[in-house]
């Protein structure tokens, strides 16, 4: 359970004559219940970024409070970094290592596991995004969505309670899109979190049980998907051609 209460975020370079500054995130609340597949959509510097940032400590609040499992997460980092796990923008700057299975076990390794362990979550990681076997290729040869899916194994990889892809479809071409839509789509139905930060809700929207909206750093729409198709054109995002056909949609 990610609990968010009041958040502020503001980054004080933000003019470009160097005064005043950004307010990325604005007095956001919001409950995130464990299981639930939500979608946090809006427009570039929405502030989608920085806020999921504040659910594992990445970014600091500079007002109000994240609380995760019941536990600030200002007062428990590392508690807060292994109940939600990362994938970032662009998996290349999140691969570690130069082999697929080397690089899931780089988090379990440095959470000190035994080695029956790590390899146990390795071989579970790679098998919740359908990679099994490849532990020894070489990240370098991997396609875009490939590097994703072994991104997201090794997030998998920590146990996390939540899930957090930030804009995960960027540079992936469709066969691609589609193979991490369904390791999503899988990896919900079997209780995993998720959450999808992304301006693009052409894969998504089908999967969602929830859809938070943010313009301006605020949330501006907080519903599930039927709902909240009628206001998200406002919020200058993508939306599938077929809205709810369950991340089925190939409009590109
Ligand atoms: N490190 C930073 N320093 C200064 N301003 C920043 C920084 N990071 C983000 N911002 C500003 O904060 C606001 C919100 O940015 P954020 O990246 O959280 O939004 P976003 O919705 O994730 O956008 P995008 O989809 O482009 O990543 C924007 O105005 C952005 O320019």
């Amino acid at each position: 359970m990610i609990d968010v209460d009041g958040v502020t975020c503001r980054y004080e370079s933000g003019g470009s004559d160097g005064s005043g500054g950004v307010t990325a995130v604005d007095d956001v609340s919001l409950a995130i219940p464990d299981g639930e597949f939500l979608v946090v959509a809006g427009a570039n510097g929405s502030g989608k970024t920085t806020l999921v940032r504040t659910f594992n400590g990445l970014a600091t609040p500079d007002a109000g409070t994240v609380t995760v499992n019941g536990t600030p997460v200002a007062a428990d980092l590392v508690a807060a970094r292994t109940a939600v796990g990362m994938v970032f923008q662009d998996p290349r700057d999140q691969l570690v290592a130069s082999t697929v299975g080397a690089d899931v076990a780089f988090g379990p390794e440095n959470l000190g596991l035994a080695h029956a362990e790590i390899d146990r979550r390795v071989a579970d990681a790679l098998a919740a995004v359908n990679m099994t076997g490849r532990e020894d290729d070489r990240v370098e040869t991997l396609s875009g969505g490939e590097r994703e899916r072994v991104a997201i194994a090794g997030a998998l990889a920590m146990h996390p309670d939540h899930l957090v892809l930030d804009e995960p479809f960027t540079g992936l071409d469709e066969p691609a899109r589609r193979s991490v839509v369904d390791r999503l789509r899988a990896l919900h139905r079997e209780g995993t979190s998720v959450i999808v930060v992304t301006h693009d809700l052409r894969d998504v929207l089908g999967l969602a049980d929830r859809v938070v909206g943010l313009s301006n750093g605020r949330v501006a729409v907080d519903a599930p998907p039927a709902d909240a198709l009628a206001e998200l054109p406002g919020l200058d995002v993508r939306v599938p051609a077929s809205p709810l056909a369950d991340g089925a949609d190939a409009d590109s």
